[in-house]
Parts: structure tokens; C-alpha cells; sequence
């Protein structure tokens, strides 16, 4: 009987702190890593260019990280609930090993390769390793899932965590095994796949950078990040949101790295600071939770009156807003420096969220996608309760939430610095005009840039009133 193990890399692209790999480490050392393209995932059409360059990066560092291992990453291109099934029978693999995925799409997939694997006799083994509870670890006292964060939070920090295990050397095939690849390619470029992107990436893709920018943000940033990291003119966060959407990095490695900070740290500033960024890691648990529990959260509103709402859908509108042309300062900044580097910062994602639902009357769910045809971080579960929670039709307490651009920028952005670096056209402008909005109609001109497409004050007051006309009545 052989001892090879398949383990089927999906978003988890590392080999340290990875669950599922040391389990399968424990039971033989003949292990291969296969990752599969998915044409399902590929060819959707909110598929940004620049989280497929990231993947492919990961997948490049990951083929050349089995290789120092001793063994190889194989990568196939099509549905695996075929492919991987008949690679695991040609190479007669004893069973096939991976880690599982909140995502509603993930989660019917695993299961086809699941009865696929069993109806040809092959063992399947599946564990939790992107979260640091899995789903159903963190319930509320009657036993039912959380949709509210703060006592999830409670709940959540107080539990144990695991700790990051290291990886022993592996086995790869031998010659007649390499024979028998048929359904393997060599990893495609970008542009086999047909996408472009060319400018450089927020965070260079792999496990190596993820490690880097990890003790680098430890080192100084994460100190003040509970103050910084309200000010997108500042590197004042970490830029790990990508490394953790793929896993090139694991998230016990990163939690330890905050224990340890804890420990040895004396300023209370700074222990508030590794606090709130601890939160920020627990609200990426809490969403992926809440897409477990309420898979149709992906498809629609979570709140009722949010249903049937009725937005107004301007396409002009909408691509003013797109391309960073609705005359708001910061929210053009915010959505240009989506555009150009597939990242913005998260005080901007709110800002851009809120004036797009709560000023332009947009549907949600199309900046949702717009977000996701642009973010490298792009992530269903994260994204998707960003932008619910923006519009006010997600699991908040706090419903109506809307954002003044201009009181934003005048707390965030007060000396527009951050407005400077993405609208270049505006670097002569005053700062006064710039953090009000209120830049003069001849200023415009002179600059080329727009006049406002709507007024907040006006449209503010129009969803609320569309808003209340939504409300249950009593
Ligand atoms: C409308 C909207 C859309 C968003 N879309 C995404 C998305 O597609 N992918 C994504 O990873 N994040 C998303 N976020 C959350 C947040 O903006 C990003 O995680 C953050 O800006 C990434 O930068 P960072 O790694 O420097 O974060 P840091 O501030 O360093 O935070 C550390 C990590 O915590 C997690 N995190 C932080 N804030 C949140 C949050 N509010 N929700 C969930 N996880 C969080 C991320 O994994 C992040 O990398 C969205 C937020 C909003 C308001």
C-alpha cells in the first residue's frame, strides 16, 4: 500500500503553521502539495488582476519552498472534483489531506471531492487552520452563533489558542510516480491566464514577505496602531490582509507574535495598541463565522428592510464614484488609490462604503463587487461585511451609520496629505478648500477636477427618509 499523501493546497499557501500539512506530516513523509486553478474562481467577472498576481507569487515561492523540502508542489487547471480525484487515483495515493473553507462556494466543492475521493477508496482527512477558533468553537450561552462582534469578541479572546508547529523534511514521487502526472502543467503567468497587472503589489507575495512584514510592523508600527491606523496618509497598519486571505502566512504565527509583544511590553499605550490590532484579527474571525452560520449573507441583505430597498442605481453616478470623479476629495483619493495599487486603506473603505450607499443611493452589493474586481486583499466573507455593515443592512447595532466626507477628512486627513498623493491635479489646492470639500468653482476649473455630483446634506436626508419608509411599521 503506498504512503503518499496528497495535500491539496486551497488558501493556505505556506508550509509553516500549517494544520492540516502537519497532520498529514504525522502520518507519512511522502507528501505532495497540489494546488488547483479553478476555473469556477477564475473566470468569474469580480476577479481582480492584482489578487490573482499575489496567488500566483504565493504559488511560485510555495513550488520552490516543497523543492528545499525535499519533495513538489503539482498544479492542475480545471474542476477538481475531477481532476484532483483522478490524480490522487493515478498516483495511488493513500488519502488526501486538506484544510476547510467558510466560503458557501468552498463548502460544496470540498464536498463533491469528498464523495469523489471516497467512491474510489481513497481516505480523506479535513481540518480547521485559517481561524484560530473554528466555526462553532465560539457560541453564545444558549448555544446559537454570534451577530453581534463585541461579546464575540468577549467570548473569543478568552478561549485557548494553539500555537504554530514547524515542518519536517518531506518525500517527493520517484521517477516511475513522475510518469504518471498527466493532469499537472507548469505554473501559467499572469497573462496565460489572461489577466494584466503592472504595478507593484502592496505586499510582495509569499511566505517570506508575509514573515517579514510581519516582525518589521512588530518592530515598531503595531505600537501605535490604535491611534495611526485612522490615518491613510500613514503606513500606520499592516498590510497583512492579502497574506491572510491565502494564508502565506498562519494566523497562530501571527497571534504568538502578539503574546509575545504583550509580555514583554510596559507602555499601557502600546499594550491598548497590540490590543486593538488583536481586535481587528478577531473581526476577520467574526465575519468568517457569520458567513458560516448565514451563507445567504453572500447573496443579500442580512436585514430585513434592506431587502427590498429602493436604491436608485445612477450609472453615472456609479462610475463617477468607480473612477474617483465625484467631486468628494477623499473619497476620490480613496478610490483612485484602489485603482492603482488593489489596496485602500480601511478608515477609506468606510468612507467610500457610506457615500456610495448613504449620498449616491447604490445598491451595495455593486461597490461589493467593484471591491472585489479591484482588492488584492479581496476577501468574500471580509468584504462582504465591510460593505453591510456600511450600509447599514448587515448585523449592526448601530444602524445608519453616515459618514460626513468632509468632518472625516478634517479628523483623518487634516492636512490632506493623503488627498495630495492620489489626486496630484489638487497638490496646489489649500489645505482649508481640501478638507472642507469646499473648493471654489474657478479652483475646480483651474485643476480639472469635478464639481460635486451630489450634495451630501440633500441626499443624506433623502435615504433617510427612503429609509424610514422601509421601516416595519408598528
Ligand atoms: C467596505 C469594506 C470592505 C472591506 N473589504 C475587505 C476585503 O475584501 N478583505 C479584507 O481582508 N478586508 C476587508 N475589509 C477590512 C479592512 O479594511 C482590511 O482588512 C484592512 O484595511 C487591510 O489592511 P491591513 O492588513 O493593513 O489591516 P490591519 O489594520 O493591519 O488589520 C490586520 C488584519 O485584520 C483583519 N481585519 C482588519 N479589519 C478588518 C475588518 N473590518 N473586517 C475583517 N477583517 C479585518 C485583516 O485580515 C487585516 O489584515 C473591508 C472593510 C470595509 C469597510
Amino acid at each position: 500500500m503506498s504512503n503518499l499523501i496528497l495535500f491539496w493546497h486551497r488558501r493556505d499557501l505556506r508550509l509553516s503553521d500549517n494544520i492540516g500539512l502537519s497532520k498529514a506530516r504525522e502520518r507519512s513523509p511522502k507528501i505532495i502539495g497540489v494546488f488547483c486553478l479553478d476555473p469556477a474562481i477564475l473566470e468569474r467577472d469580480d476577479i481582480a488582476p492584482a489578487r490573482v498576481a499575489y496567488l500566483l507569487g504565493c504559488l511560485e515561492e510555495l513550488e520552490k519552498n516543497y523543492r528545499q523540502k525535499g519533495s513538489q508542489l503539482l498544479i492542475i487547471r480545471s474542476n477538481p472534483s475531477q481532476t484532483l480525484v483522478n490524480l490522487a487515483g493515478n498516483l495511488s495515493a493513500k488519502a488526501v489531506f486538506f484544510n476547510l473553507d467558510i466560503e458557501p462556494y468552498a463548502r460544496q466543492r470540498d464536498q463533491q471531492v469528498i464523495a469523489a475521493l471516497q467512491t474510489k477508496g481513497i481516505e480523506v482527512e479535513t481540518f480547521w487552520d485559517q481561524l484560530l477558533h473554528a466555526p462553532g468553537q465560539v457560541l453564545t450561552l444558549s448555544k446559537s452563533p454570534y451577530t453581534v462582534y463585541t461579546p464575540f469578541w468577549k467570548n473569543w479572546s478568552q478561549l485557548a489558542k494553539a500555537s504554530p508547529k514547524t515542518l519536517e523534511n518531506l518525500q517527493g514521487l520517484d521517477e516511475n510516480e513522475g510518469e504518471k502526472l498527466t493532469e499537472t502543467i507548469n505554473l501559467p503567468t499572469l497573462e496565460n491566464l489572461g489577466f494584466t497587472w503592472q504595478n507593484p503589489l502592496p505586499l510582495a507575495p509569499g511566505e517570506k514577505a508575509a514573515h517579514s512584514r510581519l516582525e518589521e510592523f512588530c518592530q515598531g508600527v503595531i505600537n501605535n496602531y490604535q491611534e495611526d491606523r485612522n490615518f491613510p496618509a500613514f503606513d500606520g497598519t499592516s498590510r497583512l490582509s492579502a497574506a491572510l486571505k491565502f494564508g502565506a502566512i498562519g494566523i497562530r504565527t501571527i497571534w504568538t507574535a502578539t503574546l509575545e509583544l504583550l509580555e514583554n511590553c510596559r507602555a499601557q499605550e502600546a499594550k491598548n495598541s497590540i490590543i486593538t490590532w488583536q481586535q481587528e484579527l478577531a473581526w476577520r474571525e467574526f465575519y468568517q463565522h457569520c458567513l458560516y452560520f448565514f451563507p445567504e449573507l453572500a447573496v443579500g441583505a442580512y436585514r430585513k428592510e434592506f431587502r427590498h430597498f429602493p436604491w436608485q442605481d445612477n450609472e453615472e453616478h456609479f462610475q463617477a464614484w468607480c473612477q474617483g470623479k465625484t467631486g468628494y476629495p477623499i473619497v476620490d483619493a480613496a478610490m483612485r488609490q484602489l485603482n492603482e495599487t488593489g489596496w485602500m486603506h480601511n478608515r477609506c473603505r468606510m468612507i467610500v462604503a457610506s457615500f456610495l450607499t448613504k449620498d449616491l443611493i447604490i445598491n451595495w452589493q455593486k461597490g461589493e463587487k467593484y471591491f472585489m474586481q479591484k482588492l488584492f486583499d479581496g476577501d468574500l466573507a471580509a468584504n462582504n461585511g465591510g460593505w453591510q455593515w456600511s450600509a447599514s443592512s448587515g448585523m449592526d447595532p448601530k444602524p445608519l451609520r453616515i459618514f460626513n466626507p468632509a468632518s472625516q477628512t478634517q479628523k483623518f486627513d487634516p492636512e490632506g496629505e493623503y488627498i495630495r498623493q492620489w489626486l496630484p491635479e489638487l497638490a496646489s489646492v489649500d489645505t482649508e478648500y481640501l478638507v472642507t470639500g469646499k473648493i471654489p468653482r474657478l479652483e475646480r476649473h483651474r485643476c480639472g477636477y469635478p464639481e460635486p455630483i451630489v450634495d451630501h446634506n440633500q441626499q443624506q436626508k433623502e435615504f433617510k427618509r427612503l429609509y424610514s419608509n422601509q421601516k416595519p411599521k408598528q
